[in-house]
């Protein structure tokens, strides 16, 4: 940008920089602290490097003005807001320990420190930001992901009116933590009392108890480690808190969109299925593992295995299965509803182990033999439906013409692609009867939206559908669907 420059006016010149990205050395620029020695009236100047003190030449367009903000805080008190002024700020603050930064009022910037602080969310910061924004003023503290929070409490209880808390950013930029971090300090507001305190029926959990302890189980279901997120969230969620008049939660609802179903049959190379599989692979019982047929590790199953990459420094997948069988409880799954949601998983698993080889007599179809039969066999038994109709299934493509259906035999290849092949998910749903509602009452079938959002997931006319993929969606949907039972939609009051 062209500015009216003058000899020793503080400037940022952009300079060429080596970057590598992604172990690729890619040409990248950065932008170095200088001072102008002499300037013309287009912009251009010549400029002294800080430090270095090296004289450069420089073009218009790699000049911004530079000014002191040292004590800046919130972006919008900067003395020059240009690109290098703000990354600079961030940095600065960053270096410091300072990870949120404001920008203007209601909008916070918030630097992953990929380390925990706990510091910055104790309960004497909970107790700091208690009444921000009710005392209208959210910029006299540190910024803080709490004073975002606490100023849209308080203005929702100020003017009866719902807020909504946007969290944005890039994969791995910490939106999942940031959002968790709100619920639990929206909770603290609310008046919240954690799950120690003795006042209370002990075996009913709060709303704010339910909503905050779902989190581990959707997480288990929805989130799974890719190259750039160990527990990166593969689907979008909207959170809705109900509060009552007196400003503790009442209910919520989670809308969940665009599960990432591809994942579960084809992982990229260096990532993960869902954190589930390796959890149950790795923390179900001995007795557990005997009934439901699993491997003895995730070694054992091509939908945990084909991706090369079983375990995570750091997390522990039998001690994470704990954490999910307790979310499980909390939003009130039976030991009934686990059984089958564990068997439904195993048979995922099994499913995902059935291959295919061409017809022995040369033939058009395929056919399921060996090891492959036994995996199909084992996801037959789980899902409840027989053998002999779940292979004929996967290896079969049904046409409903006017003179009735016509049943033509899959290619290996055709099979394999599909997996198991099941034409349209009607013929999946027939074929598993019924699949979800087993589980104990279909929310599905009480929300014709719902229902129709299923049916809609499946290409019509496709001439197959990957039938993993289907079961696995619907399954989360149901475990949403139950999340919301179990976290209320007590709107009353609020
Ligand atoms: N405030 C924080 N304090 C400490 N560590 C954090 C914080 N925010 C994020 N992290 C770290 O960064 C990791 C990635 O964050 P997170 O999962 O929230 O990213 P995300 O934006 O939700 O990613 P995705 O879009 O892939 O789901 C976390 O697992 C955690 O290790």
């Amino acid at each position: 940008m062209a500015h009216h420059l003058h000899a020793g006016a503080a400037v940022w010149v952009r300079r060429p920089a080596a970057g590598v990205q992604n172990g690729v050395t890619a040409a990248a620029s950065e932008w170095l602290p200088a001072v102008v020695t002499s300037a013309d009236e287009g912009g251009a100047a010549a400029v002294a490097l800080e430090g270095s003190g090296e004289v450069v030449a420089c073009a218009p367009a790699d000049i911004e003005l530079r000014g002191d903000d040292s004590c800046v805080q919130d972006l919008i008190r900067l003395a020059h807001l240009n690109e290098p002024s703000v990354l600079s700020a961030l940095a600065r603050r960053y270096a410091g320990g300072q990870i949120y930064t404001n920008t203007g009022r209601g909008i916070i910037i918030a630097l992953n420190p990929f380390t925990p602080m706990p510091h910055l969310y104790d309960a004497a910061a909970m107790e700091a930001y208690r009444s921000e924004g009710a005392a209208g003023d959210a910029v006299a503290r540190a910024p803080h992901v709490y004073a975002v929070a606490s100023q849209a409490y308080w203005r929702m209880r100020g003017e009866g009116k719902g807020q909504a808390l946007l969290v944005t950013g890039e994969s791995g930029a910490g939106k999942t933590e940031t959002s968790k971090l709100i619920m639990k300090y929206l909770a603290f507001l609310g008046g919240y009392k954690s799950k120690d305190s003795d006042d209370g029926d002990a075996a009913r959990p709060s709303v704010e108890q339910r909503v905050l302890e779902s989190n581990p189980l959707l997480e288990a279901f929805g989130n799974a480690k890719t190259v750039r997120n160990d527990n990166s969230s593969r689907f979008g969620k909207y959170i809705e808190l109900h509060f009552c008049a007196a400003g503790s939660i009442s209910g919520a609802r989670i809308h969940t969109y665009l599960l990432e179903r591809s994942r579960l049959v084809a992982p990229s190379k260096g990532e993960r299925n869902y954190h589930i599989f390796y959890q149950l692979l790795a923390g179900a019982t001995r007795e557990e593992r005997s009934r439901w047929a699993l491997g003895a590790s995730a070694a054992a199953h091509r939908l945990t295995a084909a991706a090369g990459c079983l375990a995570l420094p750091g997390v522990d997948d039998a001690r994470d299965l704990l954490v999910t069988r307790h979310a499980m409880r909390a939003v009130g799954l039976g030991a009934d509803e686990q059984e089958r949601l564990f068997s439904i998983l195993s048979a995922l698993l099994h499913l995902g182990d059935v291959s295919f080889d061409p017809c022995p007599d040369g033939g058009d179809g395929c056919a399921v033999g060996g090891p492959a039969a036994a995996s199909l066999a084992a996801a037959a038994g789980l899902l409840g439906c027989g053998a002999a109709a779940l292979t004929k299934a996967v290896t079969t493509r049904t046409r409903v013409t006017p003179d009735g259906p016509i049943v033509s035999p899959l290619g290996a290849k055709a099979a394999a692609e599909t997996r198991d092949a099941l034409s349209k998910a009607a013929r999946a749903a027939a074929l598993l009867p019924p699949p979800l509602p087993r589980f104990g009452g279909p929310p599905a079938a009480a929300d014709p939206r719902r229902r129709e959002g299923v049916i809609q997931q499946t290409p019509r006319g496709a001439r197959a559908v990957n039938a993993p993929q289907v079961i696995y969606a619907r399954l989360f949907d149901w475990l949403v669907a139950r999340i919301n039972e179990a976290v209320g939609e007590d709107l009353v009051g609020a």
